[in-house]
């Protein structure tokens, strides 16, 4: 039985880079990493027509399953497999499928609400925020949007307005506070280099402190003592 090692989670706002920065990093440890996407998690909307899963706002936190990312997360690191459920954005709402994740040593927690939930936080062994500016973030999801996601490029600027850009701002970039790192503009490759170097260390066994599920001042605390002595 595996049981993590190493939790990361990586929040930003959308188009940040979250996604490649979180698949570069799990790419390299290969298959002892799994990445969890919380945009597997929003609330299943079956109970609504197509037409009124369009106007729901997926940006608010209560558009997740938070009890379920809990759980699932909580058995992972207990060492227990999890079916995790599957998101189709063309339709808003799951599909009917979902994934078998078993644990492995890293696990990676990724989407705009990764550090928003104590509970996830606590989780986390490692909290990145990826930073990339509004517009450049904008630019990478009409385009992701519209090829990907089966999107017009009116319904992409009105949802962007309406709720993309307030929540991001009431939401999202206040849990900035919560990172241990802050990752500027996504797959920045001196930033994927070195998590890519925190991952393999965990994997290899080699990583020397530097979990945050024990308090900074607890980690640091002798450190932080001998230095103000001079
Ligand atoms: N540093 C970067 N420079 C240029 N493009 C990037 C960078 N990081 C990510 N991207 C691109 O931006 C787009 C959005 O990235 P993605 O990881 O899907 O964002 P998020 O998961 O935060 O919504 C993708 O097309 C990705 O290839
Ligand atoms: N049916 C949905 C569900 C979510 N979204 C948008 O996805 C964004 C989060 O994903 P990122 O990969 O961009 O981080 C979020 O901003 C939602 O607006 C959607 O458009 N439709």
């Amino acid at each position: 039985m595996t049981t993590p090692s190493f939790v990361i989670g990586i929040a930003g706002g959308t188009g940040a880079g979250k996604t490649t920065v979180a698949r570069l990093v799990a790419r390299s440890v290969g298959d002892a990493a799994t990445r969890i996407p919380l945009d597997n998690y929003y609330e299943d909307l079956s109970h609504l027509p197509f037409e009124e899963r369009e106007g729901v706002n997926y940006d608010h936190p209560s558009a997740f399953e938070w009890e379920l990312v809990r759980e699932q997360l909580s058995s992972l690191l207990d060492g227990s497999p999890v079916e995790m459920p599957t998101y189709d954005f063309e339709v808003h709402n799951r599909t009917d499928e979902t994934t078998r994740v078993e644990p492995t040593e890293v696990v990676l927690v990724e989407g705009i609400f990764a550090l928003y939930d104590d509970a996830v936080r606590e989780l986390c062994d490692l909290r990145l925020y990826v930073e990339t500016d509004a517009d450049v973030r904008i630019l990478r999801r009409i385009e992701r949007d519209v090829i990907d996601r089966g999107r017009d490029l009116e319904g992409v600027i009105d949802q962007y307005l309406s709720t993309v850009k307030p929540m991001h701002e009431r939401f999202v970039e206040p849990t900035k506070k919560h990172a241990d790192l802050i990752v500027p503009e996504g797959a920045n490759s001196v930033a994927v280099g070195l998590l890519e170097e925190r991952v393999r260390a965990a994997v290899t066994g080699t990583a020397s402190g530097g979990s945050n599920r024990e308090p900074i001042e607890e980690s640091l605390g002798d450190r932080i003592a001998t230095d103000s002595e001079g």
